[in-house]
């Protein structure tokens, strides 16, 4: 006679559990980030939206083994954590491309590549196909200065992929672009995530870019430092513009302006 098995539960990829950092100078404390909580599955993309000052770079450091945090539980990768090596599972975008201006735009990708000793012959095949990716064919030999902003900006999301991380890391990625660009890189972003199915964890101070982006959305909230609210955006995919006209769309930004309360 055959069991019944219960479907089995895929453990979150990271798990925080009233997550706190504080700072320390000499004999002053600051309490950066507290009580956040959430479970973020492989293939999420994560949007962490919140004022200025409210820890959002901090708990990216925090997540990327940077920083070490002072209470509560993160795992990543099982409750051990074995099966997680920041160095090499975590890919970083930061909100300036910070591409080295003397590499060509094959060159930059390649960088991670080089720091982790992986064989070259393989990441430069895996680098022309995160540069089709990312819609940057025919650009490979290009110094970063050749680019447009956008350009440069997805170069540097091709060289946060390159060593096949488990995370990805994006901090402002897009704060720095014309809002136009921006747009473009938003529709840019969701189709590199689904072809790519990483999991990312995205910094933003727009409302409406967390909304659009997110498939989760955590919202921090600034003095005191602490976790608003986490929830799931359920909006058509492959998103279009257009859904930011929708009633829905415009129900979640609502929801975010309460938390932080600003209307
Ligand atoms: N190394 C540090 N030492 C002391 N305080 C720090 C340090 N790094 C950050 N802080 C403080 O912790 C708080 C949270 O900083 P963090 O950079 O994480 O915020 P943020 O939400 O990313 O801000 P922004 O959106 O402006 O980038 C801020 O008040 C900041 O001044």
């Amino acid at each position: 006679m055959s069991a019944v098995l219960a479907p089995v539960q895929e453990a979150p990829l990271i798990r925080m559990r009233q997550l706190r950092k504080v700072y320390r100078k000499r004999n002053e404390e600051f309490l950066a980030v507290s009580d956040v909580t959430m479970d973020v599955n492989a293939g999420d993309m994560i949007s962490l939206v919140g004022p200025s000052g409210c820890g959002k770079s901090t708990l990216l450091k925090i997540l990327s083994g940077l920083h070490g945090h002072d209470g509560g539980t993160l795992e990543i990768g099982g409750a051990d954590g074995s099966g997680f090596n920041p160095g090499r599972d975590v890919g970083m975008v930061f909100q300036q491309p910070l591409l080295l201006k003397w590499r060509t735009i094959l060159e930059n990708v390649l960088l991670p590549a080089d720091i982790l000793g992986l064989d070259r012959r393989a990441a430069k095949e895996r680098a022309h196909e995160l540069l089709d990716m990312v819609g940057l064919t025919g650009f490979a030999d290009k110094l970063p200065y050749e680019l447009s902003g956008g350009m440069q900006q997805r170069a540097a999301i091709a060289r946060a992929l390159i060593h096949d991380p488990k995370l990805v890391l994006m901090d402002e990625p897009f704060g720095a672009l014309d809002a136009l660009t921006r747009e473009k890189m938003n529709l840019e972003m969701l189709r590199i995530w689904e072809r790519s199915r990483k999991t990312f964890i995205v910094v933003t101070h727009s409302i409406q870019e967390a909304v659009f982006l997110g498939s989760h959305c955590a919202v921090l909230t600034a003095g005191p430092a602490r976790m608003a609210d986490f929830f799931r955006i359920d909006l058509p995919e492959p998103r279009k513009l257009h859904v930011k006209t929708s009633p829905e769309f415009g129900e979640y930004v609502r929801r975010i302006y309460d938390l932080l309360g600003v209307d």
